[in-house]
């Protein structure tokens, strides 16, 4: 495959259809629930973990093999069943509609593959070897979630809310720029490293009075 194009995409109430319900479709489809798409899946047979998700009405389950109706009306498709030949076909099919697939078991058929995420909140770290070697992608995820630990996730949404003020109340552009620069210094990230969340907040905050009080 060409070099990708990294997005971050929005899936909340989308139709996404899992092809195949074996261990590997089970991973996707927690990632998309977790990204709360509308999942339906199609599979002679599911794994107990997703029969369950079916009894509770989580994701729609249609009991057969794959047939090219099942992409009507949907935004993205995963390939995740053993076969080739019908990967192949799902994703060809998809590819015809223009839709967005993903096959598991043979990359280059696709047109996008699933990075290793570290999820920190808002903050996400992807990682991605455009399909070349998803075990060091995932080795890597494991230094940076070491690296990266939850307080992350807490910076980041208090930065969002601050920003949303800031991007409220100050109409000069430099002075926007200036005091969300000033938001993110070495220290609070040093703080954040040595695990003081209240220390980093403060001096966050404190910036942020500083900066948009300063003549
Ligand atoms: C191309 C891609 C397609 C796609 O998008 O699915 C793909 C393809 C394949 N994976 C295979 C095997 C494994 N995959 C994992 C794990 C993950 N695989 C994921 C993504 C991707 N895997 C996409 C590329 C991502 C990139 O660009 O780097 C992760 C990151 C995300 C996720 O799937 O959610 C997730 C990390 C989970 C986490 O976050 O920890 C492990 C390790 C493990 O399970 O621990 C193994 C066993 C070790 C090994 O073989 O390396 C095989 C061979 C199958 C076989 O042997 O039959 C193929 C097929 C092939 O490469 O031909
Ligand atoms: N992308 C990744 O991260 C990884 C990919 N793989 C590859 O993913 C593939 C799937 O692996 P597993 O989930 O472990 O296999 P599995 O054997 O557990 O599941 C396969 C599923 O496909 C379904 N299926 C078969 N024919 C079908 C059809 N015509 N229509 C609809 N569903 C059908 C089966 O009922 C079963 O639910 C394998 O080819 C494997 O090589 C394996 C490990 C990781």
């Amino acid at each position: 495959m060409a070099r990708c194009y990294p997005i971050s995409l929005v899936l909340a109430g989308r139709p996404c259809l899992v092809v195949g319900g074996g261990r590997v479709a089970e991973r996707k489809i927690l990632s998309l629930l977790a990204c709360e798409a509308r999942v339906r899946v199609v599979s002679p047979i599911l794994t107990r973990g997703l029969q369950a998700m079916a009894e509770k009405g989580q994701i729609e389950y249609r009991q057969g093999e794959y047939r090219p109706a099942d992409l009507e009306g949907i935004f993205l498709v995963v390939a995740a069943t053993n076969r080739d030949e019908v990967n192949h076909r799902v994703a060809r099919e998809a590819m015809e509609r223009n839709l967005l697939v993903n096959v598991v078991d043979d990359p280059p058929y696709g047109n996008f593959y699933v990075p290793a995420v570290v999820r920190r909140g808002a903050l996400q770290i992807a990682i991605s070897t455009d399909g070349k070697s998803p075990l060091l992608a995932r080795r890597i995820k494991e230094e940076l979630e070491k690296r990266y630990g939850p307080e992350y996730g807490l910076l980041a949404d208090l930065l969002g809310e601050i920003r949303a003020d800031l991007l409220e109340q100050t109409v000069d552009p430099v002075r926007r720029r200036n005091v969300l620069t000033a938001l993110v210094d070495d220290q609070v990230l040093r703080l954040l490293a040595a695990g003081e969340l209240e220390q980093a907040k403060e001096r966050v905050i404190n910036a942020y009075h500083r900066g948009r009080s300063e003549p």
